[in-house]
């Protein structure tokens, strides 16, 4: 079996009992049941991914900046040079980027994945060249990836969780550079949600009104030449979803057996196809990273619209995967919202960002960390002699625990 196979085989359901056993601490702690919202049930799902209560902390954390540069760049679909992404990837590796100082401030370990970027790039501290192509072909003339290069970004990606994971990484964050893959990961959304072009294509890193109105175009184009565009997204304004591309939310704890399907749909039996076809090489590597962490039962923060449509190829392979998947945070990128509806993940922060490189993530950290840290070191009613909402005195067995 081919290590994609064999991760996808090893990712199994949440431990039923060991979320039974959060659920039953989360009520024994000293704050009234449910207080802490979303990140009692964060709680729950991670104690159920690790298979015991508490879950380890999750920490040390690292975060994997995937970078690949995009064929479909020569559309003018970016006011930005495509140099750009090699010039970042310096930038990263000389500790200038936004991704830096938000690392710094969380302690969590910063790695640079080459997978596709244009320029040549020498190995240097902190960059892994893992390069499958110089940048993926033009999605509206040629599939962007061969079939063959989008596995063996994918086996990149799930390589770099493995050895992050080895060296003793507790949390895995997903990171990505590439001038021009907000198109691409609008297409890869539209494709897998079945949603209209102009529903999910953003204005990525600031384009005019005209720009924008070309940018949803090129993913129309894009779509259509390879057979992807949904039925309902053919009228141009039609903003309806067709109903089995639409389905139920999948759901990150409860996504299992719950397939994507194709826009006309069809069941989606070949992801690895439309990822090939529109997808780009950070996409591949990403969708094997989160595949890799779930893999590993450790949790993987995504960051916004790029990770999401990353999400989404892994979901479609492999729906348990879903489950290691906290959303750190909503992208200003309509597509990100559709995406997360989709995979039924719910954002932690919202703050409007629109940056990539691993930002919301990082932000998000201290959340993940915290609803953990709680099921470890708040004392229940009992051990610190709080009445409970019975009025039971500590240590006597309380009303509410006998009915
Ligand atoms: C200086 C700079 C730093 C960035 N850091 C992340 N991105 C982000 O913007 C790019 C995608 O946007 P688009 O599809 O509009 O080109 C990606 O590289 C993404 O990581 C950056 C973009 C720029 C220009
Ligand atoms: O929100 C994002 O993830 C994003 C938006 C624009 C450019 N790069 C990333």
């Amino acid at each position: 079996m081919d290590l994609i196979e064999q991760t996808i085989a090893a990712i199994g359901p949440l431990d039923e009992a060991a979320m039974a056993q959060a659920r039953d601490l989360q009520s024994r702690l000293t704050k009234p049941p449910g207080s802490l919202g979303v990140l009692e049930e964060l709680s729950v799902r991670l104690a159920g991914l690790a298979g015991r209560c508490p879950p380890p902390l999750p920490e040390p954390a690292a975060v994997a900046i995937f970078a690949a540069d995009h064929g479909v760049h020569a559309q003018g679909v970016s006011p930005w040079p495509q140099e750009v992404t090699a010039q970042m990837v310096a930038n990263f590796l000389a500790g200038g980027a936004v991704v830096n100082a938000f690392a710094a401030q969380v302690g969590a370990q910063v790695t640079v994945v080459d997978v596709g970027v244009a320029a040549p790039l020498e190995d240097a501290p902190g960059l892994l060249v893992r390069k499958v192509a110089p940048g993926t072909a033009d999605m509206t003339r040629a599939p962007a990836m061969t079939a063959d290069q989008a596995r063996r970004a994918l086996r990149i990606g799930i390589e770099v969780a493995g050895e992050l994971v080895a060296a003793g990484h507790r949390c895995l964050l997903t990171g990505d550079m590439g001038i021009a893959n907000t198109t691409a990961s609008a297409a890869l959304i539209a494709a897998f949600t079945g949603l209209p072009p102009e529903r999910v294509t953003g204005r990525g890193t600031g384009i005019d009104d005209a720009t924008h109105r070309h940018k949803i175009d090129v993913v129309r184009t894009a779509l259509t030449r390879h057979g992807l565009l949904a039925q309902s997204a053919r009228e141009p304004g039609d903003g309806r979803t067709s109903p089995a591309a639409a389905g139920p939310p999948q759901g990150a704890a409860a996504s299992a057996g719950s397939p994507a399907s194709t826009p006309d749909g069809a069941p989606v039996s070949d992801p690895l196809r439309v990822l090939a076809a529109v997808g780009g090489l950070e996409h591949a590597a990403l969708a094997g990273f989160i595949l890799g962490g779930a893999a590993a039962r450790v949790p993987v923060v995504l960051d916004g619209v790029i990770a999401g449509a990353a999400a989404l190829v892994a979901a479609a392979l492999c729906p348990q995967a879903m489950a290691a998947c906290v959303a750190g945070h909503r992208s200003a990128e309509p597509g990100h919202t559709a995406t997360v509806e989709h995979l039924g993940l719910r954002p932690l922060v919202d703050l409007h960002l629109r940056l990539g490189e691993g930002t919301g993530a990082l932000l998000a950290l201290p959340l993940v960390q915290g609803a953990v840290r709680v099921l470890h070191e708040v004392a229940t009613f009992d051990s610190a002699g709080v009445s409970d909402k019975s009025g039971s005195p500590p240590g006597r067995v309380s009303r509410s625990a006998i009915d």
